[in-house]
């Protein structure tokens, strides 16, 4: 959560992740892919907090959960945070007045669930080759099944599964219809049951003495949800680390720094010393009230929903990711390949774009090298190819710019037609109120996505009809070479 919770299946970003269920599309084609709650009655008050008396309001599995840390020695009367059943489920509530970055707990290394606690456990050989997460998965599994799991009462207090849209009927999918979140939900959820029999046959099935209760397809996806909503990432050697008690804490789109998880060494028992994982809070809280943290900035509300199940409100998450593609059948594929390689790009790029903010820089000239041909053409000759890319930032031909414009507004015309409902519809219908959860979550998302859809046809609308105004490749040459007179005229002859 501090960098955390963006658990990736793709360790080199969350949004690897996300593209990787997408389908690219092609240039001409190019258009834009498009249970159960928690164990905890929610109050709509105060949080309540576990105090040394039994309280009613709290599970009693929580309570055996806090009693548990107590014995290990993983909390004691300082430690400032306590379970408490809040809006969110359950989450982390001030025992006292907490200051601005002030330590609020500590967790020792041999409490963590990641991959080193697979590999020293009994099923460490069987999940040596296995993905991480998915040998995680395994363990959480595995743990959870037992009667004497060191974890035992920390599988108590866990969900049984979040509002993630992995987690979603039909029916509630439906109402995504047209969305990227949508695709990409439906995606995950192939992969994970991809992966799921792979796994199966490979590990499970033949290694009955170690997994002798039987996993479902659900099982799987219930520890997948587990890690996508709860695991830490990002710590100093740490991608995916479960850390009983610290995920407890819940998120806040107050909070705008992503710094308060770090990885410490110190004492972590009576005579023992260990690496800790330290949670600060990032805000000055009274006593009373829920330690929250960020749980991502980079998030956009689609990963927030189908990682934890629940998205902002500010529109400043809205976003759509365009997927452009250099074509096979191009005839200068191999040259317009090397341009984009050359430059940190590929055969596909993704461009994720956020309502009222600009285009990402490298959108516009990947867009006119995908459309380069025709007498533009030589700028893909070999002699160019290390200036190529300065060309490409600046308008190309009036040609080229008229194509990129069309093509996007095209794009985006027809991801908008692919919606079952129109902004004013959704809007109504939030005003009117009555929405599940999850309803209310889809409706807000897709209004999100066509948002963000009109921003980008905008965008080129308007640019379409400055296309006169603009200065193209030739122009700068004629300049750059001193041919061009102070009001734009051609003084080559004179
Ligand atoms: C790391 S867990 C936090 C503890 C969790 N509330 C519980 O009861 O176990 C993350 C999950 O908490 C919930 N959550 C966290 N922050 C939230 C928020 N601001 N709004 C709604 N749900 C939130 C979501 O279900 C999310 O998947």
């Amino acid at each position: 959560m501090s960098n955390l919770f963006s658990f990736s299946l793709n360790p080199s970003s969350t949004s690897t992740l996300f593209h990787s269920f997408t389908t690219p599309k092609t240039f001409s084609s190019f258009k834009t892919s498009t249970p159960t709650t928690f164990k905890f009655k929610k109050p709509s008050f105060i949080a309540s907090v576990l105090s040394t008396k039994a309280d009613p309001q709290i599970p009693q599995t929580v309570q055996t959960f806090w009693q548990w840390l107590c014995d290990e020695g993983v909390v004691s009367s300082k430690t400032p945070v306590k379970p408490g059943v809040v809006p969110q489920g359950l989450g982390l509530v001030a025992t006292r007045d907490i200051s601005k970055s002030e330590v609020v707990l500590e967790v020792p290394k041999r409490f963590w669930i990641n991959p080193d606690a697979v590999a020293a456990s009994e099923i460490g050989n069987v999940c040596s080759g296995l993905k991480p997460w998915i040998a995680v998965a395994l363990f959480l599994l595995r743990e959870k099944s037992r009667e004497d799991s060191k974890w035992k009462n920390y599988f108590e207090i866990l969900p049984e599964s979040t509002d993630s849209t992995v987690f979603w009927s039909e029916e509630e999918l439906a109402e995504l219809q047209g969305t990227q979140l949508l695709s990409t939900t439906l995606g995950v959820k192939e992969y994970v049951e991809n992966e799921f029999l792979k796994v199966e046959a490979e590990v499970v099935l033949p290694n009955k003495k170690l997994f002798p209760f039987p996993i479902t397809l659900d099982d799987f996806f219930w520890a997948f949800g587990i890690l996508r909503s709860r695991a830490f990432s990002r710590l100093r050697n740490q991608n995916l680390v479960v850390i009983p008690f610290a995920d407890l804490i819940n998120h806040s789109d107050i909070v705008t720094t992503e710094d308060h998880a770090h990885e410490v060494r110190g004492p972590a028992g009576l005579f023992s010393w260990d690496y800790l994982f330290s949670l600060r809070s990032p805000l000055q809280l009274k006593a009373g009230e829920q330690v929250f943290i960020q749980y991502d900035l980079n998030k956009s509300n689609a990963d927030m929903a189908l990682d934890y199940g629940f998205i902002e409100l500010g529109s400043n998450r809205d976003a759509f990711t365009l997927t452009l593609e250099i074509s096979e059948s191009d005839e200068f594929f191999a040259d317009k390949l090397d341009i984009a390689e050359t430059n940190g790009l590929g055969e596909s790029a993704y461009f994720d774009i956020k309502l009222d903010r600009p285009l990402p820089p490298a959108m516009l000239p990947y867009l006119r090298l995908v459309a380069l041909g025709g007498t533009d053409a030589f700028l893909l000759e070999s002699i160019f190819r290390n200036a190529v890319w300065g060309h490409l930032e600046l308008p190309v031909s009036r040609a080229n710019e008229e194509l990129i414009c069309q093509v996007v507004q095209k794009a985006c015309k027809s991801a908008l037609s692919g919606y079952h409902t129109t902004i004013e519809e959704d809007q109504k219908l939030i005003e009117e109120g009555n929405l599940s959860t999850r309803h209310e979550m889809a409706v807000k998302i897709r209004t999100g996505e066509k948002k963000v859809l009109q921003h980008i046809e905008k965008i080129f609308a308007e640019r379409e009809s400055e296309l006169d105004g603009l200065e193209y490749y030739q122009e700068r040459r004629l300049k750059d070479l001193g041919l061009v007179g102070e009001q734009g005229e051609i003084i080559f002859w004179e």
